[in-house]
Order: C-alpha cells, then structure tokens, then sequence
C-alpha cells in the first residue's frame, strides 16, 4: 500500500522551476533513497511534502486521501515529520525541551519536566548516541550531536512518515553508523515509511529498499536498491552534472 503518493508536482520560486514534473510514491514500512545532483530539487520536494512550500500544481495523498497541506503543523498532524537540512533546533533550549518541542509532557497544565528528562534520557541512550546531560542547551552540542538530538525527535514522535534531509551530514563515522542502526530498527518494525536524501549512495545502498534521481526537477529513475550498483548510481549522477555544465547553467 502507498501511503504517499505525489503526482505531477511542480514548484517555482519566481522564474526558477525547481520542481518542473515530480511523480513518487512512498510504501508503507519501505525505505526511499532520493539522490540527485546539488539543486535538483531534493530538498524542495521534501518541503512540499511536509508542508513548509505549497507546491504550484500537482497533488499529494496520503493514506490514500487528497490532502492540500497548510503547514507545517498540518502535515504532522497527518503523522508527517521531517528532520531538515537546517536542523530547526531551538538554541537557547535544552536538549529534551528541543526533544520534545510542540508535543511536551504535561501533568495538567504543568510540563513535566521529569518524565521528558527521562524519556529523553532512555531515546538517546537507545540510539547509542552519547550525551552526557540532557539540560544541556543545544548550542552547546556539537553538529552531530544536534542532528542526532534532531533525528531522535523525529523517531521518536508518532510520525508514520519521516522525512530525512541529509541526516547524516553533520555527522563522525560513529554516529552515522547510529543513525543508519536506528533507520534499519524503524525499518524492521515495518511502521514508518522513510524518504532519506543522502550524497552517500553506498549508504543508500545499505539502508534503503528503493532508490528514486531526481533531476532537473523530475524523477527519471526509480528502482529496487537490490537491482542496482554503486557504479550505476554513481555514474547517474556524474552524467547529470556533466551535462548540467555543458548547459552552462547552475541547475533548476
Ligand atoms: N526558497 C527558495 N527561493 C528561491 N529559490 C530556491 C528556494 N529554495 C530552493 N531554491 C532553488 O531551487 C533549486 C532546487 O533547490 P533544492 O534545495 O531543492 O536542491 P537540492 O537538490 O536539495 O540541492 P542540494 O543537494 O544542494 O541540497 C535550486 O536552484 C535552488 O537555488
């Protein structure tokens, strides 16, 4: 079954076209690798799917219903959640405050605090990531350690959705490696649907089921991880950008 499908979506910003013609579908439990050269259009499609732009034309449904999502907010609601390239981590907050941002704990009107501290406590400990102290403020923590408090977040919300802008950007070997353990775990619980954009394809390899290239704003490759090669994927992108400096221009 799909639980997202988008269907011929398209997205400019003025007379950029970063988003000429995108069709994908998402199935239920499966991981999706989506590659493509430096503006392509990865990022922007992964914002029209959770609802930060409004895509110019096009439809999106999920869990087989149409949707128009209104923000941000709106998508999650429909269980959409997505760890972005910028992080949106709050700075001035601790890490389980930022764990735990727009779905604290309550006891009553009152947060409880004790229970997030704890729970945020036992999250990271599960991933294996290590932070000594989770009143730490987030500006405190160094790059990995934030996408890690970041794609813990995400996990750990009932998202059924999750959406991964490079999430292993920030990251040493080490914690990389945690994150892909974590997406291996979501993936056996077979729960959450994942569309992970990586610029390492032996990654996208290991850890995904499909994989989709996006180019120019359009998706013109799609196939299981299992019948294709490094060196094909490799090469994929290779000729895109090649071609993209015959063309002379700087991509959309
Ligand atoms: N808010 C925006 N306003 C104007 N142009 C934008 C905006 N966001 C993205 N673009 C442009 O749209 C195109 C696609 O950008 P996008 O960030 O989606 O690419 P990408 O495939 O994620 O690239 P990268 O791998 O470098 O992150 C680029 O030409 C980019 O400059």
């Amino acid at each position: 079954m799909d639980v997202l499908v988008a269907e011929h979506v398209a997205k400019r910003f003025g007379a950029l076209t970063a988003l000429r013609d995108v069709n994908l579908r998402l199935e239920k439990g499966e991981v999706l690798g989506l590659i493509g050269d430096n503006g392509a259009g990865k990022s922007t499609l992964i914002k029209v799917i959770c609802g930060f732009h409004q895509p110019d034309s096009g439809r999106l449904v999920v869990n087989g219903q149409e949707v128009t999502l209104r923000s941000v907010d709106h998508a999650r609601s429909l269980g959409i959640d997505t760890v972005y390239q910028g992080l949106a981590l709050i700075n001035e907050l601790s890490v389980y405050h930022n764990m735990f941002l727009n779905r604290e704990l309550r006891v009553g009107p009152l947060l409880n605090n004790r229970a997030m501290r704890r729970l945020a406590r036992a999250h990271l400990e599960d991933m294996g990531v290590n932070i000594p102290n989770v009143n730490s403020e987030v500006a405190k923590l160094s790059g990995g350690q934030r996408q890690a408090v970041a794609v813990a977040r995400a996990v750990y919300s009932d998202a059924k959705i999750l959406l991964l802008d490079e999430p292993l950007a920030a990251m040493g070997a080490k914690e990389g490696t945690l994150i892909l353990d974590l997406i291996r775990d979501l993936k056996a619980r077979g729960e959450v649907s994942v569309i992970i954009i990586a610029h390492n394809y032996a990654q996208v390899l290991d850890v995904c089921d499909r994989v989709n290239l996006l180019q120019h704003g359009t998706i013109t490759f799609d196939k299981p991880t299992a019948d294709v090669s490094l060196d094909e994927l490799t090469e994929l992108v290779v000729a895109e950008y090649r071609a993209r400096r015959t063309r002379g221009n700087g991509g959309g």
